[in-house]
Formats: C-alpha cells, sequence, structure tokens
C-alpha cells in the first residue's frame, strides 16, 4: 500500500486461519493499522489482493466487506456517543437487514437493486423493512449486551459510560453484523492492568461463545503474549517475523525492532 512516494505496507502476505487469535504487533508507524484498512476496504491496496473465504475483496466497500462477515474497532474509538448503549448495537444491524430487506423486496417485483429509479419509493421500502424488523433487532441488541454484561447499561448514553465499558461497547456493535471475523484495533488502549487482564479472558470467550476469528492489533504485550495463538511483526511496513508467542519472544530482530531487551531477559 502506497501513500504516494511512501510505501506503508510491503510485501505483506499472510492469513488468518478460521477460529484463530492472531496478533499483529510493531513499533508506531510500521504498517499496522494500514492492514486493517485495506483488509476492511478503507483503502484500495496500490497492489496486491485480500480474500475472504476463498473470494476476492480487494476491491469491494467496507459496508459490501462488513456484509461478508468481516467487522471492526478502531483505535479511537467511533461509538455513536449522544445514543444510548441499547441504540449503539442495534444502529449496527440496522443498515445491513434494512438492505437485505429492500433488495429481496426489489428483486421480487423483477427490478435489481440498481434499477428502482423512484428514490423515495426505495426508501419506504427500506422503512418498512426496518419497522417490521426493529422487535428482532432490539432483541438481538439485547442479548449480545447481556452475554457481554452491559445489559444493565442499556438506556445510559454512550458517553457516559468509563473508558473501558465503551470499548466493550464497540466489540458489541462489531459482533452485531454477525460477523465471522474480528479486527480489533488496540483493545486494550487505556486500560488499567486489572482491565487488560479481564480483556484477554473475555475475548477468547467471545472467540468460543461467537464462533468469531480475531484478527488485532496491540501494543501491550502482556495481552499480546497471553491472548494470541500466533504473532505477526511488523516494521517500517514489511514482516520481520511470524510465530507462536514464545518464539516470537526469543525473536533477535524482533527483540531489537520492537520489544527491547528486557524481553530476552523475561523469555530466558
Ligand atoms: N492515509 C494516509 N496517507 C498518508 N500516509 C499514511 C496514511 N495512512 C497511514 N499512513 C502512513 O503509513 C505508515 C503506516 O501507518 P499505520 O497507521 O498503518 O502504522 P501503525 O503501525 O498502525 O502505527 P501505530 O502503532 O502508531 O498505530 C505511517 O508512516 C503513516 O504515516
Amino acid at each position: 500500500m502506497k501513500f504516494g512516494g511512501l510505501v506503508a505496507v510491503n510485501d505483506f502476505n499472510n492469513y488468518v486461519r478460521e477460529g484463530e487469535i492472531l496478533g499483529l504487533i510493531g513499533p508506531n508507524g510500521a504498517g499496522k493499522t494500514t492492514v486493517f484498512n485495506v483488509v476492511t476496504g478503507v483503502y484500495y491496496p496500490t497492489e496486491g489482493r485480500v480474500f475472504f473465504n476463498g473470494l476476492d475483496i480487494t476491491q469491494l466497500k467496507p459496508h459490501h466487506i462488513t456484509h461478508l462477515g468481516i467487522s471492526r474497532t478502531f483505535q479511537n474509538i467511533r461509538l455513536f456517543q449522544d445514543m444510548t448503549v441499547l441504540e449503539n448495537v442495534m444502529v449496527a444491524q440496522h443498515h445491513e437487514l434494512a438492505t437485505k430487506d429492500a433488495e429481496k423486496y426489489l428483486q421480487k417485483i423483477g427490478r435489481n437493486k440498481y434499477g428502482a429509479s423512484n428514490f423515495w419509493f426505495w426508501k419506504s421500502v427500506l422503512k418498512l423493512g426496518y419497522m417490521k424488523k426493529e422487535k428482532e433487532i432490539k432483541d438481538k441488541a439485547y442479548s449480545i449486551l447481556k452475554k457481554l454484561g452491559l445489559e444493565k447499561l442499556a438506556d445510559e448514553k454512550a458517553s457516559s459510560l468509563p473508558y473501558g465499558e465503551q470499548r466493550l461497547l464497540e466489540i458489541a456493535r462489531a459482533l452485531a453484523t454477525d460477523a465471522q471475523l474480528l479486527l480489533l484495533d488496540e483493545p486494550a488502549a487505556g486500560m488499567n492492568p486489572s482491565e487488560s487482564q479481564q480483556l484477554v479472558q473475555l475475548i477468547k470467550w467471545i472467540r468460543d461463545e461467537f464462533k468469531v476469528t480475531v484478527f488485532l492489533i496491540e501494543h501491550d504485550m502482556k495481552v499480546v503474549m497471553g491472548l494470541c495463538e500466533r504473532i505477526l511483526v511488523m516494521d517500517y511496513g514489511v514482516l520481520i517475523a511470524e510465530g507462536a508467542p514464545e518464539e516470537i519472544q526469543r525473536n533477535e530482530k524482533v527483540i531489537e525492532a520492537y520489544l527491547g531487551e528486557e524481553w530476552s531477559h523475561v523469555a530466558k
């Protein structure tokens, strides 16, 4: 992925296995978030391809990629701060369900989604679909909040939640899209040590409970080492190492570029 003359990610070639928890680490500016942005369709790579479940998704738009089952959280929390916790999770499903309904209806009357010329007609189909499904959307949102222990906060404004719970709510939103692959960009950022250790257990639980695959960027090495089954290490846009946590902790290149000398002592 080039931005003008800057090669942000170069020759990156890897995969995520179904059901695994994969970590992506490396110094600031190494290209980690750019990898996420390419996978989720925020950027079209200047070279190369991205496949998901065997499908080439390289040129797809972000909402199509979400539709196919890839969902993400952001380094800087992106909730609707003025909406309630429940509404935040409902809105995450709204677009998808409404679009599916509209597409189904338009197919039934013999027009594909690009053939409908009347904008207001299309809008009203969307609205009808939404009303019909509202209870379903609400129930599903509640059930996700309950699983994540956030249901008591359902009617609170997102902005009133402590930071750690806002991060959790972001994960709830991502799960509400029926994601198969969850991309988490620094889920432990801003958490204290006890919160981040709880997060490790929670992400493992989420993987099993929701049967998702997890790909995460994280700077907190305790979280990364305690959570990930495999780790990729980037430096200056290039993949410099790949392996199990114990291998990564002992890897000289990784210690030099990122982990620092203290890790070689921990690893010994
Ligand atoms: N839209 C963009 N336009 C220009 N340069 C960009 C853009 N996005 C990222 N970059 C550059 O690409 C490089 C990789 O950035 P990226 O955000 O992917 O790094 P990172 O590993 O996620 O860093 P951090 O750990 O600080 O989040 C950096 O030099 C960054 O400035």
